[in-house]
């Protein structure tokens, strides 16, 4: 076995913060990071923008692919929950959409679940410290030396005319930022995590690990090697046992072992490690070393419902980045080299957004129980949004049964606290044997409402923008024979901005219903497996991030996070990383982090 200060399960998001923020301060740390996917740092698609919908292609090794159990509440479906599975985690083939939380989620982590030091005034100098806000890099909210740039980047006419009409037709009118911890309800140009001056997209491994690797020798990354176990003396964590290129080698962590795996990887490794439900675990035939029911017992996601419409031909949308049309890949690819990163492949896509709060007059129009879900959850917090709503000049799923360069639109919606929690299990003690994975989309009545709503909403939008040209029937409702609201098959023009709203009957709503339940998808913003709050309360980690019941041993992953965020999780998983990196550097005594 090898010998080191400290490892790392996992060279994900906030791992590559917390190691880089760590072996910065103190270069004589000896680091081991054990990540199961591959590099990233030469790969095209974890450094050109436009190309990130192909980690998600079939056969893709960069990301993981989960399968949650079949679920009633999705009409028996299999919803499928694809991770980071790289070095970077997510950070390096994500979507890239820039995205704060609100300051009374972290008051809440502090406040209702009880962790000192994670309050929204404790975090916000560490949210500085993560980013390069290239917008606006004075602002007082924003940082403007860290390492992770942030910008709005290339736009698309889509985008911008999205915003166009947004501002005419929406009263809640547009605001330059909200990703200032309090601002919503407004619209907004979204900002990316796309630095602007290169072009390239901005990581945790492009940005920390990776120019860390090149000057400090004394940490390690291993790639495509699985930690099967983190393995203890007792309770106290002396290690792990990982598997590389088929063998099983075993590594030694003298100060601590941190799990940093992801939502879906963390709690896995804590119950192969024997630490969870005691049921749980002898099911699996894993001895009990710590008894722990919190370890994968609450999953939370941000449930994501999208809708399609056909585009006027003549406009320019990545469709044919994310049809995987090789022959334009090529060209754009060749554009972005020549010119220093910049034409369409320098974006996203997703350009125009809102984080939502339904209006008093648009709540009188839901349930009574969805009306009393909203008092109390929404009503009195002035920066809680219920959906977060988004369009993209591209569709943002499979393109096989459209012609060859077809224009696309994507409107998207997400929940942002939505009331439906899953869970996940091992069922046996081998990495690779899926998870027992209880995602939840819309087990709630409260969820499948917001998100019906949240598709009426956004289809009048996407009906009034200039390029609409109609409606693509398979990613909208089968609405019954002769409905007012019937999907409107191109071709379309668009539809004033001061034209009537659909109307919708009952039977169009059961419709939309069934829309959901076969369509609503993971946002890919796994978190709560492993959550900071007391034990007696089903928490996993201590506000310090120690796992209860054990010595040496933490979690540093958005698993931790105790209650949902309003915002895209890729941020917060950086801030974890940098927090993580302050507690541990206090506890080891080092200096300048
Ligand atoms: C497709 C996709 C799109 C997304 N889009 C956005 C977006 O646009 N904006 C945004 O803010 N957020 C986005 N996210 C979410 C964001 O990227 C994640 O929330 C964030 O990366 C989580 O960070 P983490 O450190 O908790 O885990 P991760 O970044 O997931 O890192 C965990 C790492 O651990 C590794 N690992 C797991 N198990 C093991 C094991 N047993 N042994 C060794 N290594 C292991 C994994 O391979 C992975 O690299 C997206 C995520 C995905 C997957």
């Amino acid at each position: 076995a090898s010998d080191y200060d400290l490892i790392f399960v996992g060279g994900g998001f906030a791992a590559c913060v917390t190691a880089t923020r760590l072996a910065t301060a103190d270069p004589k740390l000896k680091i081991l990071i054990v990540e199961s996917g591959p590099h990233t740092e030469t790969l095209e698609q974890s450094i050109i923008p436009g190309l990130f919908l192909s980690h998600m292609a079939p056969g893709s090794t960069t990301q993981k692919f989960h399968f949650s159990n079949p679920a009633d509440y999705l009409g028996g479906r299999v919803a499928r929950v694809p991770t980071g599975h790289a070095v970077g985690g997510g950070s390096a083939v994500n979507s890239m959409i820039y995205a704060r939380a609100s300051a009374s989620d972290f008051d809440e982590w502090k406040n209702v679940h009880q962790n000192p030091g994670w309050g929204a005034s404790d975090l916000a100098p560490l949210m500085r410290k993560l980013e390069t806000y290239q917008p606006n890099p004075s602002s007082p909210t924003h940082g403007n030396t860290g390492a992770m740039k942030g910008s709005i980047g290339n736009t698309t006419l889509y985008g911008l005319q999205a915003l166009e009409v947004a501002k005419q037709y929406d009263t809640r009118g547009s605001a330059a930022d909200t990703n200032d911890l309090k601002t919503i309800d407004k619209w907004v140009l979204w900002p990316k995590w796309i630095d602007e001056t290169t072009g390239r997209r901005s990581d945790a491994a492009r940005d920390y690990l990776y120019p860390l690797l090149k000057k400090n020798k004394n940490v390690v990354l291993t790639v495509e090697s699985d930690v099967n176990r983190v393995l203890f003396n007792g309770t106290r964590a002396t290690g792990i046992e990982y598997t590389h290129a088929g063998e099983t080698l075993t590594a030694n962590a003298s100060k601590l072992v941190v799990v940093s795996a992801g939502t879906l990887g963390s709690s896995a490794v804590l119950e192969r490690s024997g630490v969870g439900s005691p049921t749980i675990l002898k099911a699996a035939g894993v001895d009990v070393v710590v008894d722990l029911a919190g370890v994968g017992s609450d999953y939370q996601d941000h449930q994501f419902l999208a809708q399609g419409t056909y585009l006027d031909n003549s406009t320019v949308t990545l469709d044919f980045a994310h049809a995987g049309d090789m022959a334009q890949i090529g060209a754009a690819m060749q554009e972005w080299h020549a010119t220093g990163g910049k034409g369409i492949l320098a974006t996203n896509g997703i350009d125009t957004g809102i984080k939502y709060k339904p209006s008093a007059v648009e709540v009188k129009t839901l349930s009574t129980s969805f009306q009393k879900f909203f008092a109390e959850k929404f009503a009195s917090k002035a920066d809680k949004a219920l959906v977060w709503f988004a369009a993209s000049a591209g569709l943002l799923g499979p393109h096989d049964g459209f012609p060859p360069n077809t224009k696309l639109g994507t409107w998207g919606a997400m929940l942002l606290y939505p009331e439906s929690h899953g869970h996940v299990h091992i069922r046996s003690k081998n990495v690779s044997d899926p998870l027992d994975f209880d995602c939840g989309f819309v087990r709630s009545p409260l969820d499948l409402e917001a998100l019906r709503f949240s598709y009426k909403r956004t289809r009048e939008h996407a009906r009034r923008h200039p390029l609409y040209r109609g409606e693509v029937a398979q990613i909208h409702p089968a609405f019954p024979a002769g409905s007012k609201a019937a999907v409107a098959l191109p071709p379309q023009t668009p539809v004033a901005i001061k034209a009537a709203d659909l109307v919708y009957t009952a039977a169009d709503d059961a419709a939309i219903d069934k829309f959901i339940a076969a369509t609503v998808s993971t946002t890919w913003h796994s978190m709560s497996t492993n959550a900071m709050k007391p034990r007696a309360n089903g928490g996993v980690v201590d506000p310090s991030l120690n796992v209860y019941g054990t010595k040496n041993l933490k979690v540093a992953d958005l698993s931790i996070s105790p209650s949902n965020i309003g915002a895209n999780s890729g941020a917060t998983a950086g801030l974890i990383g940098e927090k993580a990196a302050v507690i541990i550097a206090k506890e080891l005594g080092i200096q300048g982090v």
